[in-house]
């Protein structure tokens, strides 16, 4: 197939952002009363307000065009029907059949997998509830206090970040715990202050082969093992979530203590399955239903709504527009809720691992941009760091602020200087301060024509920089698992229009196969392979002096 950009619908959108570049939001809302309703939107307890984009009813109606030139409906009643569109593994990407709570059936190789899934997510309630009632004990009869989930990228990010914005949900015990770097400190700093009689390790891997989660494994069993003086203790305090039961049997885990998934959950997509065990002991598994429930609800509304009505399908295009032809190079995920500290770092993986592709889907080398850099952190910390440079710096910056309407903790007015602090960022970056404004002020203010003058040109603000705003009622469960919903569809819709892959990874491929020649090397205490003269270089010097 042609690249996208040989369509007429994308070389309509290249003049079109000729005309656009040289509008300011602030004349569009100006000539338009009725924008902000317009371009508001309500699905599954979230609240999109998008009008402050550089982008008007042509732009929207173009882009929605792109969408449709691109088949987007029907990519999307694909992934729904289980066909394989991670066409580089043969897989189907399913995570909307882990949280089908309609129980629709859904087909892969023509065999329904609910009742796989239904019986996995029984035995997450099951275990989380006898977990959490204290009926399941540690080796020394006690029960268990601590959780410390072992993995990484998927199989550390969903269900770190979820048990971090659901904190307002969870009891005083069982605590969960998560440590995912290959850097002793990591595990170490986690263990250190736990009670081996009461900790219970989870191994979190798809694979079962990832060297990071294979090596913090190992040693948390040995110091547990230290600890409690016999092998049989493994037994209490260690359980699996994996696809690969033989390796899990290999490392001593009895597989009866095995939560399975399959290849058609993709690691970045997998906190719905069992990836999302801490969650479930974290939180209880209503509240794990509860979270499925919200994604499932997201998951009705991109199916079924029309384009030009679907939250997903709105932020991906959008998120199109500034990449491809406004030259946007990153994405910025601002939450006003301390409990979302964790959701940007989690899109960073779900999507710049998804979308960080240079070839079609077809294998031909892609000539337009695709996944943007994906970052942010909690307002109003990022206030005082970063903002800076999406007011007045020289990259067009897009970005998603999130906030609840309430607050799980009510403290005076906290959460009304928050939300202030929100709602105002937004006006600043869209309106901007001209230079006469600036003038004013600063005579207003008592200065004088001459430092006035000086001062402006600092103290004007171009505005018209892009943001989205995304409310709902409060952080709940449910609203949190439709946020995440909507964030993974808007990954999809994107990777449609850039006709490519999102659901494999090989570019981490690489870097993992070069760190074990190199772990040989330095095990043997030589260097022997061939490499780059820098990196030889750095070597030779660590072996000198490690
Ligand atoms: O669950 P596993 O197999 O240990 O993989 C962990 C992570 O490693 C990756 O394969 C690559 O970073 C991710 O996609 C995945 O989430």
């Amino acid at each position: 197939m042609a690249l996208v950009t040989n369509t007429p619908q994308w070389q309509a959108l290249t003049a079109h952002w000729q005309q656009m570049s040289k509008v300011h939001m602030r004349d569009l809302f100006a000539r338009d009363g009725g924008r902000a309703e317009r371009m508001s939107l309500d699905a599954a307890g979230l609240h999109l307000d998008y009008s402050k984009n550089i982008a008007s009813d042509e732009t929207l109606a173009l882009l929605f065009d792109l969408a449709r030139a691109v088949d987007l409906e029907g990519w999307r009643a694909r992934m729904f029907a289980g066909e394989p569109i991670n066409n580089t593994e043969q897989r189907a990407v399913l995570h909307v059949a882990l949280r089908n709570r309609a129980n629709r059936p859904v087909l892969v190789d023509g065999r329904d997998v609910m009742p796989d899934v239904n019986a996995v997510l029984e035995q997450v309630r099951v275990f989380s509830e006898g977990l959490r009632a204290g009926t399941w004990k540690g080796f020394t009869g006690k029960a268990i206090t601590d959780v410390v989930n072992i993995g990484i990228g998927g199989s550390n990010l969903g269900p770190k970040m979820v048990c971090a914005a659901l904190r307002p949900y969870q009891g005083a015990t069982p605590r969960p715990h998560f440590v995912s770097n290959v850097d002793g400190t990591h595990l170490m700093d986690t263990v250190r202050g736990l009670d081996p009689e009461t900790t219970l390790f989870i191994v979190a891997s798809k694979t079962f082969t990832t060297q990071e989660t294979m090596t913090n494994a190992h040693s948390a069993r040995q110091w547990l093992v230290a600890a409690l003086g016999s092998e049989a203790a493994v037994r209490n305090h260690f359980v699996a979530v994996s696809t690969n039961a033989a390796a899990v049997a290999a490392f001593g885990i009895d597989t009866e203590n095995m939560f399975g998934f399959w290849d058609w959950v993709g690691g970045r997509y997998s906190l719905w399955s069992a990836i999302g065990l801490p969650i479930a002991i974290a939180v209880g598994f209503d509240n794990f239903s509860e979270l499925l429930a919200g994604a499932h609800d997201m998951d009705a509304h991109f199916r079924s709504a029309p384009l030009e009505r679907n939250l997903p399908v709105i932020m991906a295009l959008l998120g199109v527009w500034y990449v491809d032809f406004a030259g946007a190079r990153s994405q910025a995920i601002l939450p006003y809720d301390q409990s979302l500290e964790y959701f940007p770092a989690y899109f960073q993986q779900g999507d710049m691992e998804s979308n960080g592709k240079h070839v079609t889907r077809g294998g031909v080398r892609v000539d337009y941009a695709t996944g943007p850099v994906v970052w942010g952190q909690p307002g109003t910390d990022g206030q005082h760091a970063f903002y800076q440079l999406i007011h007045q710096g020289t990259e067009l910056i897009p970005a998603d602020f999130i906030a609840p309407i309430h607050s799980h903790n009510p403290l005076g007015d906290h959460h009304a200087k928050l939300l202030a602090n929100c709602f105002a960022q937004t006006e600043a970056l869209m309106r901007g301060r001209t230079l006469d404004e600036a003038l004013a002020e600063m005579r207003a203010g008592g200065l004088s024509e001459a430092e006035s003058a000086r001062l402006a040109p600092h103290r004007q603000f171009d505005g018209n920089r892009p943001t989205n705003t995304l409310l709902m009622d409060q952080l709940t469960p449910r609203t949190l698992g439709a946020l995440i919903a909507l964030y993974e569809h808007k990954i999809f819709c994107q990777g449609i229009v850039w006709d490519i892959n999102s659901f494999d990874q090989w570019g981490v491929e690489l870097g993992k196969q070069l760190a074990g020649v190199i772990l040989d090397e330095l095990a043997a205490g030589k260097v022997t392979a061939d490499h780059d003269a820098s990196t030889r270089a750095l070597l030779e010097y660590y072996l000198r002096r490690r």
